[in-house]
C-alpha cells in the first residue's frame, strides 16, 4: 500500500513518521527546504512516549513517480490550493484522498477536483508542533485518525490495515461528515477562546468570567451544527463541555499560531463557521468577536 502525506509539519509528520517507523511504505511531499532539513536531520518526534527518528522518503512537486493508493493531506487550509495542483499526478483512478484539516471548506474542494469517490472525508485529535529544529512535538497522549467514504459506505479492509497498529489510534468511521463537524464545533470553540483570550483553556477558567465565557462558546457553536443539520452528539457534547471547562493548560492549533506570529486558519476555521450561523440566523456574538480578532490578527500581519 503505497502512502503518500501531503506535508510533514505537525499532523503530517507526526502521522505519517509514526507509519514510517512502523515499517509502511510512506512518501512525504514536500517543500525543497523542508526536504533539505529532513534529509539532514531526519523527521524526529518527541512526546510522552519519548523520541522516535526515522530517515522519511520525500518527493517535491514534479517529481511524483505515479499514482498512490492513500494520498494524506495535512497542509494549512491557505496552502491547500497549491497543494492540490503538486499533489494531482499522486491520484490515479482508485487513489483515495485523505485530508486532516481542520473546518469543512475542503472537503467541497477535493470532491470539485477528485470526484466523491476519490475524496473521502478524515479527522485528527493531536496537540503538535513542529519545533524550531523542524521536529515534531507532540503535546499530550492524544494522536487519533479516522476516515471515511463521505456516503458512509464500507471502507475496504486494506485501506483499515494500512493505518491500523502504526504507534496511534486509527478507525474506519461509517459516520465521517458528522465527525468532521463534530471536530469542528470542539476546534471552532477552543480556537476561538485561546486566541481571544490569548490563554490557555485552564487560565481561563481560573479568570473571573471565564467559566461562563468557555460555556457561552460551547453553547453558540453547538446551535449552529445544530441549525446546519449536525448536532453534536451526547459523547461529542461532553467532549466540548469538558475540554472547555478544564483547568488544564490546554491550547488549539490556532493559539499556538497566532502566538508564534505565524498565520493562522481564521477564514477555514471561523469565518466559514460564523458565515454558517448567518445562512442559519444563528446570534453568535462570541464566536464572530473571535473571528473579527482573528482576522485583525491576520490583516497585521499581511496574511
Ligand atoms: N497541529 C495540530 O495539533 C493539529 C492540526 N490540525 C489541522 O491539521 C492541518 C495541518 O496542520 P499542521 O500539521 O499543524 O500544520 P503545519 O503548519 O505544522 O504543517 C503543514 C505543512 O504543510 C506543508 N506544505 C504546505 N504546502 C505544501 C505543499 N504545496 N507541498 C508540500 N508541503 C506543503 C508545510 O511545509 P513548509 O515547511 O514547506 O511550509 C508545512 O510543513 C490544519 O488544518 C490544522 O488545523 C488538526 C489537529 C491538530
Ligand atoms: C482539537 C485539536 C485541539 C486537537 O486535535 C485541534 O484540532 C487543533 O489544535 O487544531
Amino acid at each position: 500500500m503505497r502512502i503518500l502525506f501531503v506535508g510533514a509539519g505537525a499532523t503530517g509528520g507526526y502521522f505519517g513518521g509514526r507509519l514510517a517507523a512502523a515499517g509502511r511504505d510512506v512518501t512525504f511531499l514536500v517543500r525543497p527546504a523542508r526536504a533539505a532539513s529532513l534529509a539532514s536531520r531526519g523527521l524526529r518526534l518527541t512526546g510522552p512516549d519519548g523520541t522516535t527518528s526515522v530517515r522519511p522518503r520525500t518527493v517535491t512537486a514534479g517529481q511524483i513517480d505515479g499514482p498512490y493508493d492513500v494520498v494524506v493531506i495535512a497542509v494549512k487550509s491557505y496552502g491547500l490550493e497549491q497543494a492540490m495542483i503538486d499533489l494531482a499526478p499522486a491520484v490515479g483512478p482508485s487513489t483515495v484522498v485523505i485530508p486532516l484539516l481542520n473546518g469543512m471548506r475542503h472537503v467541497d474542494e477535493l470532491v470539485g477536483a477528485f470526484g466523491p469517490s476519490r475524496a473521502w472525508g478524515g479527522v485528527c485529535m493531536i496537540h503538535a508542533s513542529l519545533d524550531e529544529h523542524g521536529d515534531v512535538v507532540q503535546m499530550t497522549g492524544l494522536h487519533r485518525i479516522s476516515f471515511g467514504r463521505l456516503d458512509g459506505s464500507d471502507v475496504p479492509a486494506p485501506i483499515v490495515e494500512a493505518f491500523d497498529g502504526a504507534g496511534f489510534d486509527a478507525f474506519a468511521s461509517p459516520t465521517i461528515v458528522q465527525d468532521m463537524w463534530e471536530k469542528w464545533v470542539f476546534l471552532a470553540s477552543l480556537g476561538a477562546a485561546t486566541t481571544l483570550m490569548r490563554a490557555t483553556v485552564g487560565d481561563i477558567n481560573r479568570a473571573p468570567g471565564g467559566n461562563a465565557f468557555g460555556a457561552r462558546i460551547a453553547a453558540e457553536a453547538m446551535a449552529i451544527a445544530t441549525a446546519a443539520g449536525h448536532t453534536p452528539r451526547p459523547a461529542a457534547v461532553s467532549v466540548l463541555q469538558n475540554g472547555l471547562s478544564t483547568d488544564q493548560p490546554m491550547t488549539s492549533s490556532m493559539y499556538r499560531d497566532m502566538m508564534a506570529g505565524l498565520p493562522v486558519e481564521a477564514e477555514a476555521i471561523l469565518g466559514d463557521f460564523v458565515a454558517e450561523a448567518d445562512k442559519h440566523g444563528v446570534p453568535v456574538p462570541a464566536l464572530a468577536a473571535a473571528y473579527t480578532n482573528l482576522a485583525i490578527y491576520s490583516a497585521k500581519r499581511g496574511g
